[in-house]
């Protein structure tokens, strides 16, 4: 039997299917990857927002992550949806006691209808404990600027910040995302070392729904299969790119990507 990449996701579910664990896994299929989860609360939510989230108590997530690391392992891990101070403590731990070492945190903070998926509290938690222990870590503008305490407008910007993270905070490497930005949708990547500017074509689009989900779970595929973090990332960009441009049309509000589209590209 030929080696299989295997991914564990840590995040929160969207019954829409768009955003969240559900972008993840569609994700690690379409990369070959074999994704796996843990799940940290389930939320009510469809294209046009979030109604209802349930928090899934500490020793179910924990329980999750040994079911899985004691059992299949995982070349790469990614955080999405953590919510609370005690999660992120708790995965923190988790990451120390099973030996990950391809870590991509995607800081989520605000879903794209605005509900708040994380604790005004825990953005501190996030930064001491988990950006530490983070191979990557995936903020888009807002996140940024929240981690960093600093107000980012242009690349010069978003190039300080993603070294602020490396840097200051001790994650191995950042990308700041830019499609929150004016312009064409550049992302800054900073890997301790050097800075790479990912390129990309803006389309004017609504189904924007669950892309940093789906752009920080291709990064974690990439690192699961044992690609260069800059192949990673490079990957992602792509996919997530051809995901936003073919655009699905499901639902009223801000729909999913499409994740056939890498696979089925031109
Ligand atoms: N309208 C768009 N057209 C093309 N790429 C986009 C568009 N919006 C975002 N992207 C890209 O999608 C990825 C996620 O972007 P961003 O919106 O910054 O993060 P988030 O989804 O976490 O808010 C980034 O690679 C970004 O450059
Ligand atoms: C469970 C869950 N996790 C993450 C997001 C953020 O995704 P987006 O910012 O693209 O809406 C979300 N909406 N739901």
């Amino acid at each position: 039997m030929s080696f299989i990449p295997k991914a564990l996701t840590i995040a929160g579910s969207d019954s829409g299917g768009g955003a969240g664990i559900q972008a993840d896994l569609k994700t690690f299929q379409m990369l070959d990857v074999f994704g796996t989860t843990a799940i940290t609360a389930i939320t009510v939510q469809n294209t046009l927002g979030v109604t209802g989230i349930y928090d899934v108590p500490l020793e179910g997530i924990a329980g999750q992550i040994d079911a899985v690391m004691t059992d299949i392992g995982a070349d790469a891990v990614k955080t999405g949806m953590l919510s609370q101070p005690a999660v992120i403590e708790l995965v923190a731990a988790k990451v120390k006691e099973h030996g990950i070492t391809r870590l991509v945190v995607d800081p989520v903070m605000i879903a794209k209808g605005g509900a708040s998926l994380l604790a005004e509290e825990a953005k501190t938690v996030l930064r001491r404990v988990l950006l530490p222990v983070a191979a990557l870590v995936t903020p888009n503008v807002p996140e940024a600027e929240v981690l960093t305490g600093r107000e980012i407008s242009s690349l010069e910007e978003m190039k300080i910040a993603a070294r602020q993270i490396v840097e200051e905070y001790g994650a191995c490497a950042a990308v700041v995302k830019g499609g929150h930005m004016e312009g064409p949708p550049v992302d800054v990547l900073y890997d301790g070392t050097d800075f790479l500017l990912l390129e990309g074509v803006r389309y004017e689009t609504r189904h924007t729904h669950g892309t940093g989900c789906t752009f920080s779970a291709a990064a974690a595929a990439g690192l699961a299969k044992g690609e260069s973090l800059e192949q990673a990332v490079k990957t992602a960009k792509a996919f997530i790119t051809c995901a936003i441009r073919d655009e699905l049309g499901i639902g009223q509000g801000h729909g999913p990507t499409n994740h056939w589209a890498y696979s089925r590209r031109g």
